[in-house]
């Protein structure tokens, strides 16, 4: 500690402190990126998210199921700011974001592809594209990030084409590809491949695991389908109720009688 640093200048939930016994063993430096503690979300009388801890390391690719209102989107939401914590705190890369606004949080790292598409079916799949990147860069960099994205959501060859003319994933995937373009540390996605088929569906697991393997980013997917689930992801968090029910690996969550009773079971 230096002369001028005091003890609650240190953040006790800074990077490392959720090392399991095996990475201190192996020496594997798992930095944790994301960190909620106590994390509460009220509406009115409900509460929606009840004292969740929950943590995602850098690079970490973690899928987040439960039953239908288990709390999963208001999760996401209070990570990005879209809602405003009741209770509890949120530290991301060591530094509390509880009160930040959503765009100082996006400025910071976090980027989010929503549930609903909302890319622009009058615009090319290029200028799609450039509408996140033209508010923080120009010029050559400008050019490069919308390339890069373009790339990164599979749809080079289709640069000049509407999004409209583009099929329901190749949407997702070109939503997928904004939220990117951002080159954010942690991609949030809620239900990336609802009503899409295997193919599109493959298409998308490989967008994903491209961008974390090559890029490094971390994601939060939520996904109900428990074969897509083990195609992109080895650690699974559970919310019911809204609470974390179980976190661990998708094999051992796919066959625990619990979890197959809240949620394989629709029961909520
Ligand atoms: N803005 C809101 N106002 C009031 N209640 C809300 C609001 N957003 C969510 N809720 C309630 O909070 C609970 C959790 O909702 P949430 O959407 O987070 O669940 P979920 O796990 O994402 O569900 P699903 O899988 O159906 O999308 C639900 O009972 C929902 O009705």
């Amino acid at each position: 500690m230096s002369d001028t640093e005091t003890e609650s200048d240190i953040d006790p939930l800074g990077p490392n402190v959720r090392q399991t016994a095996a990475e201190l063993a192996t020496g594997d430096r798992t930095e944790t990126l994301l960190q909620t503690d106590g994390l509460v979300k009220q509406f009115g009388g409900f509460t929606a998210t009840d004292d969740v801890d929950f943590s995602v390391a850098e690079g970490e690719l973690r899928c987040l199921i439960g039953p239908n209102g288990a709390g999963k989107s208001t999760l996401l939401n209070l990570i990005t700011g879209t809602y405003e914590a009741s209770d509890g705190s949120i530290y991301y890369n060591g530094h509390d974001i509880t009160d930040l606004d959503p765009h100082e949080r996006v400025s910071r790292g976090i980027s989010m592809k929503f549930q609903v598409p909302s890319v622009y079916g009058d615009l090319s799949v290029r200028e799609n594209v450039r509408l996140p990147v033209q508010q923080f860069a120009d010029g050559e960099e400008r050019r490069r990030l919308v390339a890069e994205a373009i790339e990164a959501a599979g749809l080079t060859g289709y640069e000049d084409v509407a999004a409209s003319q583009l099929s329901h994933g190749q949407q997702q995937q070109l939503e997928i590809g904004m939220a990117a373009a951002l080159e954010p540390d942690l991609l949030l996605l809620d239900e990336p491949v609802a009503g899409l088929d295997v193919a599109e569906r493959e298409a998308i697991a490989e967008r994903i695991r491209r961008l974390n393997e090559e890029e490094g980013i971390a994601f939060i997917v939520i996904e109900h389908d428990t074969d897509f689930v083990a195609s992109i992801a080895e650690e699974v968090t559970v919310l019911h109720n809204g609470e974390v029910f179980r976190e661990g690996p998708i094999e051992e969550i796919e066959s625990d009688p619990e979890v197959q009773r809240i949620y394989l079971g629709g029961e909520s």
